[in-house]
């Protein structure tokens, strides 16, 4: 061996070494971990209060040791040396040796002390002397790369990295899994920045294709949660994507960076109880998006508010026949809306001023002095006759017709059915029968109701009356039963502390400190669930912080919908106007922020495309500047030399052809000794001819990324990325929407490696570059 081979092989070795620690500590901690919910899993107890706290001991002790398991892969994966030769281990979370110092083993990568690891240059090395990047497979070191920022120092270890990418590129080139992997280990310093931008406020992150939004959204979401644990464990973070396809997609990054406890949805899935299974024409579902929606939504509910044309009258079982007048009727409906209550709450309202002139009616006619006299009845019976008219069904069955109690299903699918508020060729558009049973669960409700539905909520209220008379009895049966575990404490005071002479104990009782209210609210935490899963079931709930990926997508309704569940409009938002596919979707960061956040909401450009070479994205571009002349794409930071591979054929050969460029594709890639995915992408009417010509292909709603060849229209591509691309008539899904350049576009930069395109021969190519 020479003797750099020797110092290499010391140098690994002592890597090795400090890895192989941190990994017995991993361990460590995690049988304490495996101890703990044990142990608290194993408490038996009859008394309720202790049962609730074993049960949130469990959970808590079960999500760390979650945490302990997600960080398994790579925990260790840089260091870096300061000028004073401290050194720091960077990792997936922090860590301690077990000494009496509690000795720093590993820094979590969100600390403060973790940064200069991501932003260090040359330049300015942030008093580094060195960075390493520790490359692991399993809990084996199989590379290290080291940057020498303190060009003083002369020390070589053989594993030097003159560009400082190698790891970098190393990860880019990586073969595609159809799961995104966190990026924890090369975030790049204009990412940093975005990641760790404060926590209050609308953030707005702009970039190409492939800049990373999405890696960067989700490096924020595990941020925030680090720095501002306490507050965000308890009010939960919310991630919102396009499609369930794209959240599975991305759904293990959080996980691998030891984050469990985040709620991922679409907007489709925030409507508790609702599950959006049926699909809209984009242009029913761009109608239903439409901000006028809330304003028609109200006039559809004012519409329920009717009033009798010119009289009701009610056939009372006692007392004859009671006339209720459109007057009347009108004056009760004036005082429940100047309430300014939504409609259900403000029902009792409207319904208090019925019972009463229907009160005063009955009156007028029992205690009518033959005679001329005053009225005969006096208060007592009066109020007696209330009561009888107020519990009446046929009254409550005028109150019904006249301002029923409605839910936001009855009445979003009560406008459906009739929506005569919009034009003509709108109405048409969105209409839907009547479900034959009229059950609200044979509805087949469309991701773009949701919004819908939720206004609706707004609009009507809950009359959670009941709940609260309920939640406000076991309040009192709380105090009670803590007043019984005050009396005892304070009974056997004297026993306890009697013989002692110290009567400044340190020791308090529980009376010494605490009421009994006090105590019973202290207890009141009963609910185990973690943060995210209540706010799953809970349509009010107001996040700590949002994230929105593919930002641009959302309708107005839609971001009126998120914007309530963020009162505190702390929010990470991240898309691309140039890739807006939805008609429904959104043109500028103004138009949507305007109504909510004003001028209050900050932009930030990501500028580097890390995902597609520099020869795929020429061609993408070209099909940009057919919308924006001047267009000029992000900087790809690759380059491949792979030009994309064009084919025109007669169109009715298209789908063979494609399977025919597919399977070369994929004999190309196992030449190369990569597995990788392969995505073939197609207008919607291209793809069951597709998936007969490409039997093992995963298809349909929600299509299966981890299999390797997968078959996709352009607005399911969106966000995802593959090895290889076959794009597949382009000019049939440049001309498939009102919005096909921007889907063109997203088709044609889905490739990390490869791009092929199979287009129809006797359609001119748009743009030029095109053609084969
Ligand atoms: N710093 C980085 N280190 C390693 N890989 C990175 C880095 N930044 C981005 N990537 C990779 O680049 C690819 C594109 O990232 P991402 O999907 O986040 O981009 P995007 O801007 O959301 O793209 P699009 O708008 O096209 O959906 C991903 O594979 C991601 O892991």
């Amino acid at each position: 061996m020479s003797n750099e081979e020797l110092r290499e092989a010391r140098e690994l070795r002592h890597e090795q070494q400090f890895v192989s620690v941190l990994y017995e500590r991993l361990d460590t901690l995690r049988e304490q971990a495996e101890a703990a919910v044990e142990v608290s899993a194993g408490q038996v107890s009859t008394v309720r209060q202790a049962r609730v706290e074993r049960d949130i001991s469990v959970a808590e002790h079960s999500g760390r040791l979650a945490t302990l398991n997600a960080v398994e892969s790579g925990l260790c994966f840089g260091r870096i040396v300061s000028a004073d030769g401290v050194s720091h281990h960077i990792g997936r979370l922090g860590m301690r040796r077990d000494d009496q110092e509690r000795t720093p083993l590993l820094i979590d990568w969100r600390a403060p002390v973790a940064r200069p690891f991501y932003l260090a240059t040359g330049y300015t090395p942030m008093g580094l002397r060195r960075r390493r990047h520790i490359t692991t497979r399993g809990r084996e070191v199989t590379a290290l790369h080291d940057e020498i920022m303190d060009l003083a120092d002369t020390t070589r270890t053989g594993f030097e990295d003159p560009d400082g990418d190698a790891v970098l590129l190393s990860a880019l080139n990586s073969a595609r899994t159809g799961r995104m992997s966190d990026i924890v280990q090369t975030i790049q310093a204009e990412q940093d920045r975005i990641i760790r931008a404060p926590y209050c406020g609308v953030l707005v992150v702009e970039g190409g294709p492939g800049t990373g939004k999405t890696a960067v959204a989700l490096h924020r979401a595990a941020y925030l949660l680090y720095a501002h644990r306490e507050q965000l464990a308890r009010r939960a973070v919310l991630i919102v994507g396009p499609n369930p396809a794209f959240l599975g997609y991305i759904g293990e990054v959080l996980p691998s960076l030891g984050e469990t406890g985040v709620l991922l949805a679409t907007v489709g899935e925030l409507f508790p109880g609702v599950r959006a299974t049926g699909t809209d024409t984009p242009r029913a579902a761009e109608i239903k998006g439409r901000a006028e929606m809330a304003r028609v939504l109200a006039e559809e509910l004012a519409d329920r508010q009717t009033l009798p044309d010119p009289v009701l009258e009610i056939a009372h079982e006692d007392h004859g026949t009671l006339v209720l007048d459109r007057a009347t009727a009108e004056e009760a409906r004036r005082r429940a809306r100047d309430t300014g209550l939504p409609h259900n709450l403000a029902r009792p309202a409207f319904a208090f001023r019925i019972i009463d002139a229907l009160t005063e009616q009955l009156a007028d006619r029992i205690g009518a002095d033959p005679l001329g006299g005053p009225n005969l009845l006096d208060p007592t019976d009066i109020a007696q006759l209330g009561k009888e008219i107020a519990g009446s069904p046929e009254v409550q069955a005028a109150i019904d017709a006249l301002w029923p109690s409605l839910t936001a299903q009855e009445l979003v699918a009560g406008f459906l059915e009739d929506p005569a508020r919009l034009d003509p060729e709108d109405a048409a558009a969105v209409r839907r029968p009547a479900p034959r049973t009229g059950a609200d669960a044979r509805i087949d409700w469309t991701p773009a109701d949701v919004p819908l539905l939720d206004e609706a909520a707004e609009l009507l209220g809950e009359d959670d009356s009941a709940a609260r008379a309920a939640a406000a009895r076991e309040r009192q049966e709380r105090i009670e039963y803590a007043q019984g575990v005050l009396e005892l404490s304070y009974g056997s005071r004297t026993q306890e502390f009697e013989d002692r002479e110290d009567e400044d104990s340190e020791v308090l009782a529980a009376h010494d400190i605490i009421d009994a209210e006090r105590f019973a609210d202290r207890h009141e935490e009963t609910d185990t669930r973690s943060a995210a899963e209540r706010a799953a079931a809970d349509r009010t709930w107001a996040f700590g912080h949002i994230v929105v990926d593919e930002a641009q997508e959302l309708s107005a309704m839609a971001w009126r919908l998120l914007m309530r569940r963020s009162p505190s409009r702390s929010m990470t938002l991240v898309g691309d106007p140039a890739q807006t596919g939805d008609a429904a979707g959104c043109d500028t960061w103004e138009e949507i922020l305007r109504p909510y956040a004003g001028e209050r909401w900050e932009l930030t450009k990501l500028g580097v495309n890390y995902r597609t070479p520099a020869e795929i994205m020429a061609v993408a571009a070209e099909v940009r500047r057919l919308a924006e002349p001047g267009f000029e794409p992000p900087r790809s930071v690759r380059s491949t030399g792979a030009h994309p591979v064009v084919r025109a054929v007669p169109r009715p050969e298209l789908a063979h052809a494609a399977a025919e460029l597919t399977s070369e594709q994929v004999k190309e890639q196992a030449a190369e000794g990569r597995e990788g995915r392969l995505a073939v992408i197609a207008p919607q009417g291209l793809l069951p001819a597709l998936a007969a010509e490409l039997p093992d292909a995963s298809w349909g709603r929600t299509p299966d990324l981890t299999r390797r060849v997968v078959l996709l229209d352009a607005r399911q591509a969106k966000g995802l990325e593959f090895d290889t691309v076959v794009v597949v008539d382009p000019e049939g899904i440049l001309d498939g929407s009102p919005r096909g350049i921007n889907d063109l576009y997203v088709a044609l930069t889905r490739a990390t490696q490869r791009l092929g395109i199979v287009r129809d021969r006797d359609v001119p190519p748009r743009p030029a570059s095109l053609a084969p």
